[in-house]
């Protein structure tokens, strides 16, 4: 079966997508690509199809948006719109975050040294390249930059701190991630539950910040399978979540989340980490005895 045959099936097996199914196809067909990898045809969990399709709308909620003005001080001079997706856990979206000025920085400094990105690997004890994830990944430096670039970079910590009213260290690498046709990240935890050495010195991930740097064509949200939750990539906004529970620290296995195949254009997105013990002096770092530090 030829590439353009297995688009066709591809989206005439998809009810949302088949409506759309000739406008898709001839992007696809007018568009080169690289050849069509095994990843795309290995089944992705159905659960995650189902909110990955366009069909898929979120249930209505009585949560709200509004203008925060008192998570940090220079909130109160400067309001930012965000939307409360979920309570328990902790999910919000900011929009207009970013402008356009610091998406061009962080994009042009990334862009040479972007390559297969990998992801961490319990049972071998590294960071590997997997099917799991299919993305290009830089990390951005903290060091070797012009002084523009490091501008924006100390902005975008600055930016984090606000909205999160957490404390990050400017040693937390920003990472940005590009997904090409068919690019996604299976469900999977951002928190690696003690299998990685360095969480003993700084905890583990407590909070995932996450940049929109473009708006994705056809594709390529970010859903939460648990909970039932779908975010749209729409560039300069940012998702913000906590991966463990308030009071005790302990891994909030609801928080479940991967990327969508990205089906027309491509997306990029800036991850960042909050670790728990770089809170150690705004709160309280408690575990409870169910977490097991091997090392
Ligand atoms: O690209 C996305 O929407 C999600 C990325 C993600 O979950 C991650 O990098 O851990
Ligand atoms: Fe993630």
């Amino acid at each position: 079966m030829d590439q353009e045959e297995y688009a066709r099936r591809t989206l005439m097996s998809h009810p949302a997508l088949a409506e759309h199914s000739e406008p898709l196809l001839s992007l696809f067909t007018n568009t080169k690509h690289a050849k069509l990898s095994e990843d795309l045809q290995r089944a992705l969990p159905e659960d995650f199809n189902q909110l990955c399709r366009s069909s898929h709308q979120n249930k209505p909620s009585r949560l709200h948006c509004r203008y925060n003005a008192t998570t940090s001080p220079f909130l109160r001079l400067a309001p930012l719109r965000m939307e409360e997706l979920s309570l328990d856990p902790y999910i919000v979206v900011y929009h207009n975050v970013l402008s356009d000025a610091e998406i061009a920085k962080v994009e042009q400094i990334a862009e040479p040294l972007l390559e297969h990105s990998s992801v961490y690997v319990a049972e071998v004890k590294k960071a590997i390249k997997s099917k799991v994830r299919t993305a290009l990944g830089a990390w951005i430096p903290n060091s070797d930059m012009d002084a523009s670039g490091w501008t924006v970079v100390q902005g975008l910590y600055r930016r984090i701190r606000d909205i999160t009213g957490l404390n990050i260290d400017d040693k937390q690498h920003l990472q940005i991630i590009k997904y090409g046709y068919g690019g996604h990240y299976d469900p999977h935890f951002d928190y690696f539950n003690a299998t990685v050495k360095n969480t003993l010195a700084s905890g583990d991930r407590m909070v995932t910040v996450l940049f929109y740097l473009n708006d994705a064509r056809h594709g390529g949200s970010t859903v939460f399978t648990h909970l039932q939750l779908k975010v749209p990539s729409e560039r300069g906004k940012v998702l913000f979540w906590y991966n463990m529970r308030g009071e005790s620290h302990e891994l909030d296995t609801q928080t479940v989340h991967g990327a969508c195949p990205v089906i027309a254009g491509t997306k990029s997105v800036m991850s960042c980490w909050i670790h728990e013990l770089d809170q150690m002096f705004i709160q309280s770092t408690y575990r409870p005895g169910g977490r097991v530090f091997p090392y």
